[in-house]
C-alpha cells in the first residue's frame, strides 16, 4: 500500500443547528474531529445522529452553524462538492447488489476521472492509462478491505458482511482524507462485526484520514473511537474518550435503563 498521505485538516461542527418545522433535530451542535482520530457520534433512537451525518455530507443544509474542513466551510456546498473535497460517507442501507466488486470500486474512482467519456469510449491512450491507473488503486483498496480474493466476483454472491465492505471500499475508493461510516456493522453477526472492526482499524492506520462514526454498537464504539461526542434530543451533552463518556451520569440517564453503558445506543 501507499504511504499515509498528509494528515488530514481537522473536521470543526460549530452551533450546527437543524430545525424540522417545529422540531430541533440538533440544537447547537459543536464537536471538532482530530485529523487522524476516529470520532464516534452516539445517542438513543432520535438523537440526531443521521441528521448530523446528513449535514457533514451535505445531504441537509444546517439552519445554523458552520462545518469546515480545514479552511473550507461545507454547510453550503452540494454533496458531490464535499466528496470532491475529501469527505466520503457510507450509507447505512445501501448495500449493493448490482455488479462485480471491482465494477462497484471503479463507480467509487469515477469521480476522480480526468479522462472524459468520449475518450474513454474511444480508448485514447490516455484514457487506457487512467483506467489501468484505477483499477489497480481499486485492487489496492479492496486488498486492503479484506475483498482482494472476490475483486472479480459478483457482489450478489457474497455473504452480507462482505457487501458491506464492498460500500466501504467504494467510498475509500475517493481517496477521502475524512470518512464517514453510516453504522458500518449494523445487521452482521458478531465474526463480520470483528472483521470490520479489523478492516476499520486498518485503514485508518494505512491511509492515516480521519472516521467519523455513528454506531448503535457500544463495543465497535469502545474498541474503535479515540473520542465520542453524545446527543440527545439534538443536543450534544457530552464528549470524550469512550471511558469518559460511559461513565457520565447525564449519558447513563440519557440511556433510560442503562446501568452500566456497556449496552447503550
Ligand atoms: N427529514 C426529516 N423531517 C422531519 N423530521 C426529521 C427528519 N429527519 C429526522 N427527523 C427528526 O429529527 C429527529 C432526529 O432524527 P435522526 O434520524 O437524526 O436521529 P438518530 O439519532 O439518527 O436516530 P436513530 O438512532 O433512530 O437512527 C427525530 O425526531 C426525527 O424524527
Amino acid at each position: 500500500m501507499t504511504a499515509p498521505a498528509a494528515a488530514p485538516p481537522a473536521l470543526d461542527v460549530a452551533g450546527v443547528t437543524v430545525r424540522f418545522a417545529g422540531l430541533l433535530a440538533l440544537d447547537d451542535v459543536s464537536f471538532t474531529v482530530a485529523p487522524g482520530t476516529v470520532h464516534a457520534v452516539i445517542g438513543p433512537n432520535g438523537a440526531g445522529k443521521s441528521t448530523c451525518f446528513n449535514v457533514l455530507s451535505g445531504l441537509y443544509r444546517p439552519t445554523a452553524g458552520s462545518v469546515r474542513l480545514g479552511a473550507a466551510e461545507l454547510t453550503r456546498l452540494a454533496p458531490h462538492r464535499i466528496a470532491a473535497l475529501g469527505v466520503a460517507r457510507t450509507f447505512q442501507n445501501i448495500v449493493t447488489t448490482q455488479g462485480t466488486v471491482a465494477d462497484n470500486l471503479m463507480l467509487g474512482r469515477h469521480a476522480l476521472s480526468h479522462a472524459g467519456f468520449a475518450a474513454s469510449a474511444l480508448r485514447l491512450p490516455r484514457a487506457v492509462r487512467e483506467q489501468r491507473a484505477h483499477l489497480a488503486k481499486a485492487r489496492e483498496i479492496a486488498e486492503l478491505t479484506g475483498l482482494g480474493a472476490h475483486f472479480d466476483a459478483p457482489v450478489a454472491l457474497l455473504s452480507y458482511g462482505d457487501r458491506k465492505r464492498v460500500e466501504l471500499a467504494r467510498a475509500l475508493c475517493l481517496e477521502p482524507r475524512v470518512l464517514l461510516l453510516d453504522e458500518p456493522v449494523a445487521g452482521m453477526n458478531a465474526a463480520e462485526r470483528i472483521r470490520m472492526t479489523e478492516v476499520v482499524r486498518e485503514i485508518r492506520a494505512e491511509l492515516g484520514l480521519s472516521v467519523v462514526l455513528v454506531e448503535h454498537d457500544m463495543g465497535l464504539v469502545m474498541r474503535l473511537a479515540d473520542e465520542v461526542t453524545v446527543l440527545d434530543f439534538g443536543r450534544a451533552i457530552a464528549h470524550g474518550t469512550p471511558d469518559e463518556v460511559r461513565r457520565d451520569p447525564e449519558v447513563l440517564r440519557a440511556y433510560l435503563g442503562t446501568t452500566t453503558g456497556e449496552d447503550a445506543a
